[in-house]
Parts: C-alpha cells; structure tokens; sequence
C-alpha cells in the first residue's frame, strides 16, 4: 500500500514548504515519494519548486480546487502517478490554500484505489500571524480557515519566528480550543520530522463527526498580471503593501531594474519575499483574493503591469 499524506492549509501558510522538507527527508531515508499539486490559479508556481527538488514523480491540478473541480480530474492525476510509477512509496498531496480538507479527501477516496492507497490523514499548516488577526479575513474565508484548522490530525503553528511568546501562548491555547484531540507543534519554515508525521497519523485517530461547513462557492477570485517593464524594487514594495487586506496571496517572477533574471517574488499576509533565480523566468504575477476586480492594475493607475 502507499501512504498518503493531505497537506492542508491557508493561502501562503507554508505548504510548499512543509512538502519541500517532507520529500528531502523522504528521499534520504531511500523511500520514493511522489507529490500531487493543486493550485489556485493558472500557474504552476509551487510545482516548479518542486521539479526543482530532482526526480519527484509530480501531476498538478491548476486553476481549481481539489475539492471543487470534481473528484474525476483527481482520480486521473492519481491514476497517471500509479500507472506511470510502480515504486512509489508516499503520495504527498498539496491542496490549494482554499480548499476545503475533508472535501479534499473525500476526492481521494476512490474506489479505484481502495486496494492500492492508505490515505493516512491530514497534516494542517496555520500562518499563526494570520490566526491571531483571523478577525479581518471576510466571514466565508474565516470559516474555511477555521474548517482547515478543525478537521486536521495534526496542526503546524508555522511562522513561529513572527510571534512573541505570550502571542505564541494565546495561540496554542486557542487552536486547542478548536481542535483538541491533535498535537500542535510550533515550527519555522514548516520544518518537522516526517517520522513524527507518520507516527501521529499512524496512531488511532478520534473519528471525527464534525459537520462539514462546504468550502465551495467561495467569493475568490485569482487575477494573472504582466509586467510591462522591470520595475524599481522599492516602488514595487509600496504598491504591494497599498494592496487592500483582501489580497491573500500573491506569487511569480518580478524583473527588477538593473538585474538579470526575474526575481522570485512571494507575498503572503503582509510579508514580501525575494528569492534569486538563475534561469530567467518569464516575468509575471498572480494575486489572489477578494475584490480583485476593484484593483486597477492598468497602466494609467499602475504602470508596472499590462492587463490582459
Ligand atoms: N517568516 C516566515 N515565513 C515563512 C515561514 N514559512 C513559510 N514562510 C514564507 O511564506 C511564504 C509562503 O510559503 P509557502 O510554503 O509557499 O506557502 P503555501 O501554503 O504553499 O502557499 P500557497 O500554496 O500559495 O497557498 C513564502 O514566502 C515562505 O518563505 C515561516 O515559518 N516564517
């Protein structure tokens, strides 16, 4: 049987991260993993990171929710990885951050894999900046932050190194009080043994009867932007953090003035992210959020983008 393991979690909470350290360890304890990806948006921006890590068996589901998009399309992903791949070991698969866990699963559990797969549960990362400042997020996506939160087998409180301790305190102590009966372990940059992954997913688990509340229909939107020309890194900064709170997230390759390849930009609830490349990117960007279609992006209001 192959094991599979759900990565759940908000937009920008440390998924790809926690995916990214879960298939190194894998790989040096010699087992092959193989990683399923759905991404909000038409860019496979986390899938590229992934094909970074060398031969890593990879289908992607883009532009959908794993829990919306039908649970055929994910059965064919699956499929493909099982018929192209006869050595896999565990099956990583990385939601998008509005997906709803349980739907997600229930994608999975297919007939057609009854005898092949042991889906062993969810792994649950929580941005702890945005739990504490859960209050701003619109009532719908505050539920469905909640749901990811409620229904997990294990929850990462990430991004530990932008918490004080008291905050940290609070934190914990409130994530508790939405789902008890699962360790919360405080964690940077999503890093965790797998071993401790497996041994909490492997343990009996509570069988939950939580009502579900349907993270479809949710008021999101994603938006792909085109750079017209490189920009000042600075003045790119400035209208990023004009942005309304309602963008989530947002990713891609930023050509900056005066430098060579695009940079590998990432924002997520306030903090920005630059990363070097070294192969050149083409130069573009996807914001997701609410309200995206009152953020003018022309190049009359914003010159950095042609919008398509
Ligand atoms: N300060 C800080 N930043 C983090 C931490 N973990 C992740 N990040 C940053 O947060 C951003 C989002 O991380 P990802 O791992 O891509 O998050 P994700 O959940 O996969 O994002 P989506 O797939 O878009 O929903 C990146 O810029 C990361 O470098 C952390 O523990 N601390």
């Amino acid at each position: 049987m192959i094991d599979v393991y759900l990565l759940s979690g908000f937009l920008g909470s440390g998924k790809t991260s926690l995916l990214l350290h879960t298939i190194g360890q894998l790989k040096e304890q010699g087992k092959k993993p193989a990683v399923l990806m759905n991404e909000f948006g038409t860019l496979p921006f986390d899938s590229d990171a992934v094909k970074g890590e060398g031969e890593v068996p990879l289908k992607e589901l883009l532009d959908g929710c794993i829990c919306c998009t039908g649970s055929e399309k994910t059965e064919a992903q699956l499929q493909g990885l099982l018929e192209e791949n006869d050595d896999i070991d565990v099956i990583l698969i990385e939601t998008t951050g509005v997906a709803h866990p349980v739907e997600a699963l229930d994608a999975i559990y297919s007939p057609l894999f009854a005898d092949r797969l042991d889906v062993k549960g969810i792994v649950t990362v929580v941005d702890s900046r945005r739990w504490l400042d859960r209050d701003k997020l619109s009532p719908q996506i505050r539920v469905l932050f909640m749901e990811q939160i409620r229904h997990a087998h294990l929850l990462l409180a990430n991004k530990s190194d932008l918490l004080s301790e008291g905050e940290m305190a609070t934190l914990t102590m409130e994530l508790t009080n939405f789902n008890d009966s699962v360790p919360i372990i405080q964690t940077i940059d999503a890093k965790v043994a797998f071993s401790f992954i497996e041994k909490v997913l492997n343990a009996p688990k509570i069988i939950s009867d939580k009502p579900i509340q349907s993270g479809k229909n949710l008021p999101l939107s994603s938006k792909l932007l085109t750079f017209s020309d490189s920009v000042d890194r600075e003045e790119f900064e400035r209208w990023v953090k004009s942005l309304p709170d309602s963008v989530y997230r947002m990713k891609g390759y930023v050509p900056i003035k005066g430098v060579k390849n695009p940079f590998l930009f990432q924002y997520a609830y306030g903090m920005v992210n630059w990363l070097p490349e070294y192969v050149k990117m083409e130069p573009r960007l996807v914001i997701i959020g609410e309200g995206l279609e009152n953020i003018r992006c022309d190049k009359v209001v914003n010159p950095f983008f042609v919008e398509k």
